[in-house]
Order: C-alpha cells, then sequence, then structure tokens
C-alpha cells in the first residue's frame, strides 16, 4: 500500500529543479509586491510631507523604480504561470499513464465488479484537475505565505494592537475554511461517483446501440441516461450551495475587517496615535492580506477536485494486482504443452458457491480435448484457469508439470491462444488487428496467418484490402469474417496450446463449416481444448469429456460415450432429435 502523501509528493521527482525554479520564481515575485504599498508609503508620508520643491523629482524616481519593479514582477508572473501549468499538466499525464497502465495488471474478477464507463471517467475526469492542484498547491502557499507573512510583520510595525485585532478575524477564516473544505470534498467527492455512473451509462447504452435500436428502447435508455444525470445535478446543487455559503461568509468576514480598520483606525487618527499616511498603509496592505485568503477561497473547489481526484486515483493504485508474476517466476522458452488440473476448486466470489469441485484432468502434449455439458457446468471457468484469467481457488492447475502460478504470467499467456464466441476486434485496419497476434510480424506473414484462416480472399475484397477500417469492434464485418480474423490473429501468435470457446457457436452453416476449417487448420500439432455445443463438430475429438455440475461425468471417444449410454448419449440424442 502506498503511503498517500508520500506518493502524491513523488510525481514532482522528474521535474524537481524546474519546479522549484518556479517556486523561486514565485517567492521573489510576492516580494516585490510587498514593496508598492511601502513606496506609497514613502511618498505620503516621507516625500509629500517633506520640501515639496523636490519632491516632483523625487516621486518621478519612485515612479521609475515601480514600473521596473512591475516588469520584473510581470516577467515573473509569465514564467511562474507557463512553466509551473506546463509541470502540472505533466504530472496529470504521468499519472494518467501510470493508472492506465496499473488497470491492465488488474485481473478479471476486478472488471467482472466495475462498469467500464466509470474507470474510463477515472481516468479522464478524475484526473482533470490534478495539474491545478500540483501547480497551484506549492506555488500558492510559498507567495501567499510571503505576503501574508510579509504584510503582518510591516503592519506590526506600523500599529501592533491593530494588527493583532485583525488577526484575530483572520484566525476566524481560517477555522471556517478548514470546516467548508472538509464539506466540499465530500461533495466533490459525490460528484465524481456520479458523472462517473453518467459515464458508465453512456458506454452502456452507446455500446449497446444495435440492441437498443432493435428493441425500439431509446426511450427506455433517455429515461436510464436522465435518472443518472438528475443525480449528478443534485450532487452538483449541493456543490454549488457549499460554495455559495463559504465564499459569501469569507466575504462577510472580509468586509468586517476592513470596516473594523477604518473605524479604529480613523479612532486612532483622532486620538494622534496614528497619521493619515499610516492608515492608507494599513489599508493597502491589509489588502495584501486578504487577497491571499480569497484567492484560495476561490481556488479552493479547484484545489478539492484534484484532491478528491487523487484519492479517488490511489484507490485503484493501491489495488494489488492479485494475479501477476512472482519475483523469480520461471519463464517457459519452449512449451510441449502438457496440461494438468489437479483437485481444482474454483468459486467467482469469496462467498459465492463452487463452480469447480475437486476436479481432476490431465491432457496430453497435442491432444485435442471436447468440452460438454449443460449450460453452466463450468467449461468456460475451467478453460480460464489454464492463462490464469482467474486463479484456482484451491488445486493446481499446471502447464508441462509447472504450476501456472509458478511460471512468468507474460511468458504463459505467450503460450496459449484463445477463440471465442464474442470476437473483439479493435477500432483499426485489418492489418494491425492481426498484427495483434505478434507485433514484430511482417506483412508477409499477417497475410500468410491470413490465409490459413481462410480471410484472405475476404479481405482482398475490402475496399482497401488489409488496409481497410473495420470500424469499433469491428462493426463493418459479418460474424464470420470477424471470426477468421480473430483465427489470423492466433495463427500469427502460433502457440502450441489452443481454447476453443464455441467459436463457431453463433454463425450459419456456410460460415461455420469455413470457420471450422480453419480451425482444424489451426488445431494441428498442439494442445486444443474446445468447449462447444454442437457436438457434431466435436465427434472426431480424440477424447470427450463431459462436465457437469457435479464434476466429470464421463469421458472418452465419441463412439465409447455413445457406447455409455449416458449423459453424453443423452445430449447427442436431444440434438439428433432437434435436428
Ligand atoms: N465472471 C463471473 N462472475 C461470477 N460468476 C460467473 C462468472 N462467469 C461465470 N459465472 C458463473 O459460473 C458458472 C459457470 O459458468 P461457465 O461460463 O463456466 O459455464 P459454461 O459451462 O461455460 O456455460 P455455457 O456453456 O453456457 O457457456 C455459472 O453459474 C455462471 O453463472
Amino acid at each position: 500500500m502506498h503511503s498517500p502523501v508520500r506518493k502524491f509528493f513523488s510525481y514532482y521527482k522528474p521535474y524537481l529543479s524546474s519546479f522549484l525554479s518556479v517556486l523561486a520564481c514565485s517567492f521573489i515575485v510576492s516580494g516585490i509586491a510587498l514593496a508598492f504599498p511601502a513606496l506609497v508609503r514613502y511618498i505620503t508620508k516621507n516625500v509629500l510631507q517633506g520640501d515639496l520643491s523636490t519632491a516632483l523629482h523625487e516621486v518621478y524616481g519612485i515612479g521609475a523604480l515601480m514600473l521596473v519593479l512591475v516588469a520584473i514582477q510581470n516577467i515573473g508572473n509569465y514564467y511562474v504561470d507557463y512553466k509551473g501549468h506546463v509541470i502540472g499538466s505533466r504530472m496529470e499525464s504521468d499519472m494518467r499513464s501510470e493508472l492506465f497502465a496499473h488497470m491492465q495488471k488488474l485481473p478479471l474478477s476486478f472488471y467482472d465488479q466495475e462498469k467500464t464507463g466509470s474507470l474510463m471517467s477515472r481516468i479522464t475526469n478524475d484526473l482533470l484537475l490534478l495539474s491545478e492542484l500540483y501547480h497551484h498547491g506549492p506555488e500558492d502557499y510559498v507567495k501567499y505565505l510571503v505576503r501574508f507573512i510579509g504584510a503582518f510583520m510591516i503592519l506590526f510595525s506600523i500599529n501592533a494592537p491593530l494588527t493583532i485585532a485583525v488577526f484575530c478575524f483572520f484566525s476566524f477564516l481560517f477555522l471556517l475554511a478548514i470546516y467548508f473544505n472538509k464539506m466540499l470534498n465530500r461533495t466533490i467527492r459525490k460528484n465524481k461517483e456520479r458523472i462517473a455512473s453518467v459515464n458508465a451509462q453512456v458506454e452502456d447504452s452507446l455500446s449497446g446501440i444495435r440492441v437498443v435500436q432493435s428493441f425500439a428502447g431509446g426511450d427506455v435508455e433517455i429515461e436510464k441516461f436522465k435518472r443518472e444525470n438528475d443525480r449528478f445535478l443534485v450532487s452538483r446543487k449541493a456543490t454549488h450551495k457549499a460554495e455559495a455559503l463559504f465564499y459569501n461568509s469569507f466575504e462577510t468576514i472580509i468586509q468586517l475587517i476592513t470596516i473594523t480598520v477604518i473605524l479604529f483606525g480613523s479612532a486612532n487618527i483622532v486620538h494622534h496615535a496614528l497619521d493619515l499616511a499610516d492608515l492608507i498603509t494599513f489599508l493597502l496592505y491589509i489588502g495584501f492580506m486578504i487577497e491571499p485568503i480569497q484567492r484560495l477561497n476561490h481556488m479552493s473547489t479547484q484545489l478539492q477536485e484534484g484532491i478528491t481526484g487523487f484519492q479517488r486515483f490511489m484507490e485503484i493504485i493501491n489495488l494489488k494486482p492479485s494475479i501477476e508474476s512472482k519475483t523469480n517466476a520461471i519463464v517457459l522458452p519452449k512449451v510441449q504443452g502438457e496440461i494438468e488440473f489437479k483437485q481444482v476448486s474454483f468459486r467467482y466470489e469469496e462467498q459465492g458457491d463452487s463452480v469447480l469441485s475437486k476436479l481432476s484432468l490431465r491432457i496430453r502434449p497435442g491432444e485435442y480435448v471436447a468440452l460438454v455439458g449443460p449450460s453452466g457446468s463450468g467449461k468456460t471457468t475451467l478453460c480460464s484457469l489454464v492463462p490464469r484469467f482467474y486463479d484456482a481457488t484451491d488445486g493446481e492447475v499446471s502447464l508441462d508439470g509447472f504450476d501456472v502460478r509458478e511460471l512468468d504470467l507474460h511468458s504463459l499467456r505467450k503460450h496459449i491462444g484463445v477463440v471465442l464466441q464474442d470476437v473483439y476486434l479493435f477500432a483499426g485496419t485489418v492489418m494491425e488487428n492481426i498484427r495483434y497476434g505478434n507485433e514484430a510480424a511482417s506483412d508477409e506473414e499477417i497475410i500468410a496467418a491470413a490465409k490459413l484462416a481462410n480471410a484472405h480472399d475476404f479481405i482482398l475484397n475490402l475496399p482497401n484490402g488489409y488496409r481497410s477500417e473495420i470500424g469499433q469492434r469491428g462493426v463493418k464485418l459479418s460474424g464470420g469474417q470477424k471470426q477468421r480474423l480473430s483465427i489470423a490473429r492466433v495463427f500469427l501468435k502460433n502457440p502450441p496450446v489452443l481454447i476453443l470457446d464455441e467459436a463457431t457457436s453463433s454463425l450459419d452453416n456456410e460460415s461455420e463449416s469455413i470457420v471450422q476449417a480453419s480451425l482444424d487448420l489451426l488445431a494441428r500439432g498442439r494442445t486444443t481444448i474446445v468447449i462447444a455445443h454442437r457436438l457434431s463438430t466435436i465427434r472426431n475429438a480424440q477424447r470427450i469429456v463431459v462436465l457437469t455440475e457435479d464434476g466429470i461425468a464421463e469421458q472418452g471417444t465419441h463412439d465409447s460415450l455413445l457406447a455409455l449410454d449416458g449423459t453424453y448419449a443423452m445430449l447427442y440424442a436431444k440434438q439428433f432429435e432437434a435436428q
């Protein structure tokens, strides 16, 4: 678990020298600002009340000095604004990259619980104002602390009792700021959670836009969206209420301070304890003490946005990937493909029911094994334990005799190819999608893989051949075409172990036979586990394993299982009748 404070400051490290130069500049600029009321005081108290024949000459001299100071101050402010913001944005961008990379390592069990849209919101919205926090946070503290302490000391030297009276008001402001900042933090956190829900709703509706339109479900989606959007509005209203209360209480106290200074200052003038020039100086410096507080006050929503964004960032960063390579994990350069499940039990959630219980199965290198059984019996779950999409709750899964938890995760997954029923293609070209199987592959190798997957001909018929854009999730392709691209991807990967999970189930007869031909070719010489509902497609499997809710019910070849006249024979007869 990272310490939040240490983690927060660690992002300054790569930019430390630039950031210190910004802080130094900020310090100088604030010091210069303090000189102006002192110069006004000098003019009103010393120059204008002294020898008037030389006064104008001296005033021009001070005016020239002021111009030089203004120039230095503005150049300094430009540097602080520009450089500071760039540094803040860089840190924000570093954090965004770190969060995305961290999410890549989180296990599927994490994604089972979270909504994609909410996670997107954490990467985009939540981090947006962190740059302001990183840049303005320390820099404003330096700037305003210099101004505040400097003004306090000068005022104290002019009139100590009045300064202390004013300071009492400031401590009250300070306490008020702490209280309201806590309140803002709460409401802003709620805002972020609710905008994340709005995002999740948008993502869900738009990803399923085909289902929405086919069910004419636009109104339902609009209603669901409105519900989330309204909840966001309610929490925004609470934030605005807190902000308005905060700002206006502050302004009231600040006005009270000014009135106190005018009243007490005037009384002091009447009693000859203060002169007019001192009162003017006092009022100018009070402005210096008030300005930092006003500014921090107006900035506080932005800063709080940054703080809550950081807190939500830490919630994810602190999640330790439960499935990762051990230190000194074994890297397998070559895999024979022997898979063994030893007394494997599994359940998805800690409190949930077991999906698999003490299951044992050994698959020989190069063997073609079909898994069949009723829906929900755990076939997909069993296969997902091999590439460690999930870890067995009990027992051991091994590859070539090595417990998969001892193997380097990258090297383990490199040796396993998975073809699913629900193909996922990325927005991009055909070429880019096939290359996903092996980033180092040449164009020729990609074309060869496409030929093996029976995809080459249809790809050439696309408007731009291999350079054709296939749209989000491959919408511009048919189901069979998408499946053949996903098979080409696995051909290119060339893994010794293959898992085919209902790869042809959603295809029509013609597409199925083309895809089946490519799958048969793909399976050649590899250890293959096939999950199939259509039993006709696995008749030739070397071994058929029948999985039921109670575990492995029977196994053997198609003919031996029919002869056994058990679960398989019953499933087969049912399908045969239906056909
Ligand atoms: N990600 C998940 N989180 C929680 N439970 C799950 C998850 N995936 C599957 N399950 C549950 O685990 C059980 C086994 O599911 P699994 O998908 O492995 O079965 P299957 O035999 O492959 O089914 P089918 O043939 O219908 O695909 C089911 O009861 C299912 O509800």
